[in-house]
């Protein structure tokens, strides 16, 4: 009988699983033997110093890189297989908020793996992006420019193209990073709620402040370790941060000295 595969080992609802992987570019060794596992309905953070290798992680994930050693299964597959599956809101940085371009056109960009190549999108499409917008609250502004959008608007609409391909989990690198506190609390009541029928996985370097709404956070530093929310402590982050955390801010529940 051929043995079973790695991913389960786990519980059946694990619809991510990592195990040993590492990642080098050329002669620089990113991630080490990272192991993970996030079932279905989880809101887990993944955090971790400026160049510790999260959105690496996050491209493994999508099937964007390769690593080196070590197996990846999304949904019992391959991550290029479960790519529809998976929405993902890349960073800010990387996206030309001036290209001339409606509200509603960026969004029905996330159809563009589930519909035809050819002959323009149908119905069904517009039907998907008319719901994605009303479930961030921006179907108002499906005509607007996004060169007219605030910070929050765009990175909601970046949420409505990932949630337009219909997919069962939502992967965001960074979605606050470029927002006022106020508006990142709006984003994140948000991601609560769409928790409610997504498994969430979300990439932040505000760890005090996710810890409100994560189940579980994932320390990551070349190495990875998952912690129930309730375990963390501020020695804890010391020591993923090297040193004492100055800029937590909110009202958090963690303070380093
Ligand atoms: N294409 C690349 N080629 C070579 N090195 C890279 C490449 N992309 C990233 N790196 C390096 O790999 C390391 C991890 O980068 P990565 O972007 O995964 O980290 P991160 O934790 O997401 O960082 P940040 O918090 O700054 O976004 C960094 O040292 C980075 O400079």
């Amino acid at each position: 009988m051929p043995s079973l595969p790695f991913w389960k080992n786990d519980m059946s609802d694990a619809i991510i699983s990592l195990k040993d992987v590492s990642f080098r570019y050329e002669e620089h060794l990113v991630l080490k033997d990272v192991s993970l596992t996030v079932h279905e309905q989880e809101f887990l953070g993944i955090v971790g110093p400026n160049g510790s290798g999260k959105s690496t992680l996050l491209k493994i994930m999508l099937g964007l890189l390769e690593p080196q050693k070590g197996e990846v299964s999304i949904f019992g597959t391959t991550p290029a297989e479960a790519r529809l599956r998976i929405g993902y809101v890349p960073q800010f940085a990387t996206f030309d908020r001036n290209f001339p371009i409606s509200v509603r056109e960026t969004v029905l960009q996330g159809r563009l793996g589930k519909t035809r190549l050819i002959g323009g999108y149908r119905r069904q499409d517009y039907q998907r992006a008319q719901q994605a917008l009303e479930e961030v609250e921006l179907a108002d502004l499906a005509k607007r420019p996004l060169t007219a959008l605030s910070g929050g608007q765009l990175q909601r609409v970046l949420i409505a193209r990932a949630l337009a391909c219909q997919p069962e989990v939502l992967i965001l690198d960074e979605p606050t990073a470029h927002i006022d506190p106020k508006i990142e609390e709006g984003v994140f009541e948000l991601l609560k709620r769409l928790n409610q029928r997504l498994t969430v996985l979300v990439v932040s370097h505000d760890i005090g402040f996710i810890t409100r709404y994560i189940t579980r956070v994932a320390c990551l530093n070349r190495t990875l370790v998952c912690h129930a929310t309730s375990e963390i402590t501020g020695e804890m982050i010391e020591q993923l941060y090297g040193g004492p955390l100055r800029a937590v801010h909110h009202d958090t529940i963690l303070h380093t000295h």
